[in-house]
């Protein structure tokens, strides 16, 4: 359960998952009254405009006037504690009242309300109500249209007994209709309306998962055990707290219902397992993983309310959110503050990681006016270097990954340290006299880019980093001298600034964690005291794109035994997922700290077309494709709609292209989208993080999707060949999971060869 607020009237009205669906589904005026309503309510729920009263036969369940036709249906969890389950037509709740359930899940724990009446009208569309009962509702919420069951099917769960779908938490009162599904479209209907738990208990079962797995994967993570019981606590108060239920206040969380629909909800609704992960205390740095849209963003934005809210109070910034780009802080610092409103914001320093590794080094030497270059810079730097000294023994790219994972890596500062530098995963073995020969050259680079007042964002991160533990040598020597003479508070200042040593922030928390580099975690390390929810990292390695591995224990990030993982999508619909599994293959994913990691239990309740796969002769007749699939999507607003491809080349072609055809393009850059209308058009670098309802993922083909010139290592250095397949493999794979609803993926000439599992499948 989320309270994103206390009532001040001692009432408290809380609104119950899958409620809310039917309420926006009310039309304006009943809305306006619903919104009036809930006011008045938990002012007064005696008061007699309400006619609050008991359903009979229903110890639990009341309704309460919301306006002339619609009542409120709620349950009484205790005296002035409700919840609120639906709103209906007047004629419909008096009549049929033994259709409508609602109790205690044995196995989630959790409250779950059920209309039969409702869903075998809607779902199963098949008479099933007595003679005389009312007309179907005349604002449940939309149901797919399904079609008519062929008359003989075999239903879709015969093969399991009622004990053993209740032993997975169905509830307990659709297992009748559960029994009566013959076709996907009711079974998704009744997804639509049944409790959540039961949708992805039974979608899961349906897509042909073991009973023993969807037990392990589904419903073991949400079951309650002993140990949850709160003896002596009211059940049903106890209930609520398991629950995916939210206390109404008048502030965002019922506005955020009601005015942003399906898009507000993940400020609100939390899965259980998103809950849990929030609030639990960790006695140290903890991790979350998941695959893509399981809402490792969501949770660690609610962490970070969650860890603002028990905060002393104050004026200083002592938590803070961080993330690999500053494209990504910018969404974060959206997100924020549609989450917490300005009163959170205050209490977070929100920076990308280079950012932070800035500051740091201005800080220490604030004359620096150094320029910042990246990766694919620094690599160009290195080939004129080679040129101009007529080297031939290394490739630049062998030399700036040298520098960039051994050198900078490790923070070598001397030859003699180079000599005895560890060069796991390197691929080639180097002699003695080659290290010497390298260690020159990289001297003379270091030089060249001094020189030229160039700076790469890894040296950066690693002074920053050296810097911040410095500083933090310096804090904890400082207060052993505290305690040495008996806490004595000057001691505390540095020397000579007079500015007083503490750590820089109470608790981080780091979103996209895979990415960030050695040096990085190194200086977050150092930023924040060890303790209690310390550090807070989301992330997943099957989206790491930048060559970036790492294992946090070495580096003082203590995770083990403070590990989860997320698997419900909220984002991609079953069939993108597939596809989007089918591109990772079998290959290996690591989980920050040695370990394997997996995307076991990985699913997602939502529907969708497959996507699309067609290719084309050239990259011309491509372009012209990827017109016509956008215009096939007129109905979808330009800006819900974006196209990734490889290349810097093809986005400025293919803008053009879409600019001549009258569809207005809109370049994704370093800082984001560059107006807010328009097809976004970017390389798949600039997708990370991002989300859209339609994508096309043009240019996959041989030679553009992985770089041809990844196989020239296949024989010179299969390990970073193998490295290279890897990381290209992910970045199709970020990008397939950004769309919501549709996905289309174009080539020209031959396909990508990750693309081979999803062609074969159709
Ligand atoms: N409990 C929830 N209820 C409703 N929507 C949710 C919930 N959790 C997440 N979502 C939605 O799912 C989508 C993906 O969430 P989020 O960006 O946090 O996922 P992620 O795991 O960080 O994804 P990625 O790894 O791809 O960046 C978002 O649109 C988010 O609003």
């Amino acid at each position: 359960m989320t309270v994103t607020g206390a009532p001040r009237t001692g009432v408290t009205l809380r609104l119950l998952d899958k409620a809310d669906k039917e309420i926006v589904g009310l039309d304006r005026a009943v809305l306006g009254a619903f919104y009036k309503f809930q006011h008045d309510f938990r002012r007064n729920p005696n008061a007699g405009g309400l006619r609050l009263k008991q359903l009979e036969g229903h110890d639990r369940l009341w309704s309460a006037r919301v306006n002339r036709e619609w009542r409120a249906l709620m349950i009484r969890l205790s005296g002035d504690d409700w919840l609120l389950v639906s709103v209906k037509h007047r004629s419909h709740v008096h009549k049929n009242l033994d259709r409508l359930n609602y109790g205690i899940n044995h196995i989630t724990g959790a409250i779950e309300y059920v209309d039969l009446q409702v869903v075998e009208e809607s779902v199963l569309r098949r008479e099933l109500a007595p003679p005389g009962a009312p007309a179907p509702e005349p604002a449940a919420a939309p149901a797919p249209e399904p079609t008519r069951p062929e008359p003989l099917e075999e239903p879709l769960f015969a093969a399991y007994t009622d004990e053993q779908l209740a032993d997975l938490g169905v509830a307990e009162p659709l297992i009748p209709v559960v029994r009566k599904l013959t076709t996907d479209d009711e079974l998704l209907g009744l997804a639509e309306y049944a409790p959540r738990h039961t949708g992805e208990v039974l979608l899961r079962l349906r897509d042909g998962v073991p009973y023993d797995k969807v037990m392990e994967q589904v419903t073991a993570p949400v079951a309650v055990t002993e140990r949850e019981e709160h003896p002596g606590t009211d059940e049903w108060q106890a209930a609520v707290d398991r629950s995916s239920a939210v206390v109404i206040t008048d502030d965002r969380s019922l506005q955020s219902i009601l005015e942003e629909g399906d898009f507000g909800r993940w400020k609100v609704f939390l899965h259980p397992t998103q809950e849990k992960l929030v609030h639990r205390r960790y006695s140290g740095p903890a991790r979350v993983g998941g695959g893509p849209g399981t809402g490792k963003t969501i949770v660690a934005l609610h962490r970070v309310c969650h860890l603002v809210r028990e905060l002393p109070p104050g004026h200083n910034k002592p938590v803070l959110l961080t993330t690999f780009n500053r494209n990504l802080a910018a969404d974060l610092r959206a997100r924020l503050v549609s989450l917490g409103g300005p009163d959170v914001l205050a209490r977070v320093d929100i920076a990308h990681v280079d950012q932070l590794a800035t500051r740091i080094v201005r800080e220490a030497d604030p004359g620096n006016t150094n320029r910042r270059i990246d990766d694919t810079a620094a690599l160009r730097e290195w080939r004129e270097l080679l040129v101009e000294a007529g080297e031939t023994r290394w490739s630049a790219e062998f030399l700036s990954d040298e520098w960039n994972q051994v050198i900078l890596g490790q923070a070598v500062t001397s030859r003699s340290d180079y000599f005895a530098a560890r060069r796991a995963g390197r691929g080639r073995r180097v002699s003695r006299a080659e290290r010497a020969g390298i260690w020159q050259l990289a001297e003379r680079f270091t030089q060249r880019l001094e020189t030229k007042k160039l700076e790469t964002h890894r040296q950066v991160a690693e002074r920053a980093a050296r810097l911040e533990m410095a500083r933090r040598a310096r804090i904890e020597r400082k207060s052993e001298e505290r305690e040495e003479r008996g806490g004595l508070d000057n001691i505390h200042a540095e020397a000579g600034s007079g500015a007083r040593l503490r750590y820089r922030y109470r608790h981080i928390v780091v979103d996209e964690a895979q990415d960030l580099s050695s040096a990085h975690w190194k200086m977050l390390r150092a930023m924040v005291p060890t303790g209690p929810d310390d550090i807070f990292l989301v992330g997943d390695t099957h989206q790491r794109i930048y060559d970036n591995q790492v294992t946090l224990g070495s580096l003082g990030v203590h995770i083990r035994g403070r590990s989860s993982r997320l698997t419900l999508s909220y984002r991609t619909t079953r069939e993108i997922l597939r596809d989007a599994m089918g591109i990772l293959d079998d290959a290996d994913y690591d989980d920050l700290d040695g370990g394997a990691d997996t995307l076991a239990g990985y699913r997602s309740v939502l529907h969708g077309p497959a996507p699309l796969l067609r290719g084309a002769r050239d990259w011309d007749e491509e372009m012209d494709h990827v017109v016509e699939q956008l215009r096939s999507w007129y109905d979808v607003p330009r800006e819900s709609t974006a196209i990734c491809v490889p290349t810097n080349d093809m986005v400025t072609q293919l803008a053009d292209r879409l600019a001549r055809c009258g569809i207005t393009p809109t370049e994704i850059t370093q800082d984001g989208p560059r107006s807010d209308q328009g097809v976004h058009i970017g390389t798949m670098y600039r997708f990370k993080g991002l989300e859209y309802r339609c994508l096309i993922i043009a240019g996959v083909s041989e030679g553009l999707v992985p770089r041809a010139s990844v196989d020239a290592w296949k024989h010179a250095d299969p390990s970073r060949h193998r490295r290279e397949l890897h990381r290209a493999r992910s970045l199709l794979f970020v990008a397939a999971t950004r769309a919501r609803d549709a996905v289309a993926i174009t080539w020209h000439g031959e396909p990508s060869r990750f693309l081979a599992p999803l062609l074969a499948s159709r």
